[in-house]
């Protein structure tokens, strides 16, 4: 029979105070669906899986093909619909990882919570809630992982944690939520995927824990000594830029000797906006930089650039690829 997957990871979703201080991970999927009594009056059964208990800080990327193996099977047994819940931290990454990695059309959604389960006005109930039924609406089919928080539902290659503690966190700065859920109701406005997939079998699941992307923050000042003692420790790399993709002038001989040896994903720290051709042609500019063989990271942040490098990268995908899929997020 056909049902809704819910599979938990951790997170402040499911964590709990300790004895010795501060909230640990504690629950399981059990638990989340029992905080949640609307669930049983849905008309489709909720099937509860604990595949994690962990804060989404220690996640990796074992982690998530497993995550993306649990996935596929729920779908293969029938799931209508897969919810996975998940910490704050790091639910962009995971969500852009099922994003790139999941091709069907079931809908497969990503939510947590800002404050736990014990702490007044807690989030965790009414975000499962939500995406649930965001994962049964016929209109979230084929637009790829989303990501359902506080009522808003966004697609992974465009959401961002924005804030450290408040229950608004979840942004789409580029082009705002893809659809919002109202009293319960999810009301789809936005665009589908880009498209890409990357398909993870055994071999490229097993490349993706040993290849290592590095992400550099720029900053003023800045004169590349991380860059320089990284050596030739990473396959590949990707840089936050300052502004739209810039980084100081002496710094550019630095980037475009890695540039030489491995791809570097052109990013930007500003965490909203892209990184394209544009306007600047001082040495250490956009213009510059892509000259020099830098790849544009488009509307991906650099996180998610790195999740896409590493993914690529895992594929044994050459140059030209990679420029070719990061053209998609223009
Ligand atoms: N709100 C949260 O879930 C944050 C937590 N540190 C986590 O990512 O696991």
């Amino acid at each position: 029979m056909s049902h809704v997957a819910v599979i938990s990871m951790g997170g402040t979703i499911a964590m709990a105070p300790s004895a010795s201080g501060g909230i640990v991970p504690a629950l399981g999927a059990d638990d989340l669906l029992a905080s949640v009594p609307a669930l049983a009056a849905l008309d489709v059964p909720v099937r509860a899986t604990t595949l994690r208990s962990l804060p989404s800080p220690s996640l990796g990327f074992a982690d998530l093909v497993a995550l993306a193996e649990r996935v596929r099977a729920e779908i293969a047994d029938g799931a209508v619909g897969v919810v996975i819940t998940h910490g704050t931290d790091t639910i962009e990454e995971t969500a852009f990882f099922l994003d790139l990695t999941l091709p069907d059309e079931v809908p497969v959604v990503v939510t947590g919570a800002m404050r736990h389960p014990h702490a007044p006005g807690a989030d965790g109930p009414a975000n499962l809630y939500a995406a649930v039924r965001v994962a049964t609406a016929p209109a979230a089919r084929g637009l790829g992982a989303l990501v359902v928080m506080s009522d808003e539902i966004h697609g992974a290659r465009f959401v961002r944690k924005s804030h450290t503690s408040s229950t608004a966190a979840f942004v789409s700065p580029a082009f705002g939520p893809l659809g919002l859920v109202v009293e319960g109701d999810p009301r789809i406005r936005g665009v589908a995927r880009t498209g890409l997939v990357v398909p993870v079998d055994d071999k490229v699941g097993a490349r993706l824990v040993d290849v290592r992307v590095g992400l550099v923050t720029v900053a003023l000042g800045d004169d590349g000594e991380l860059l320089r003692r990284a050596g030739d420790a990473f396959h590949g790399l990707v840089v936050a830029g300052l502004g739209a993709g810039h980084v100081p002038a002496g710094m550019v001989p630095l980037v475009a000797e890695h540039a030489a040896r491995v791809p570097v994903v052109l990013s930007s720290r500003t965490g909203a906006g892209a990184v394209l051709r544009q306007t600047y042609g001082y040495p250490g500019s956009e213009r510059d930089l892509l000259d020099r063989g830098l790849i544009q990271s488009g509307f991906l942040d650099p996180a998610k650039a790195r999740i896409l490098l590493q993914l690529l990268l895992a594929s044994d995908a050459g140059r030209d690829e990679i420029v070719a899929a990061f053209d998609r997020y223009r």
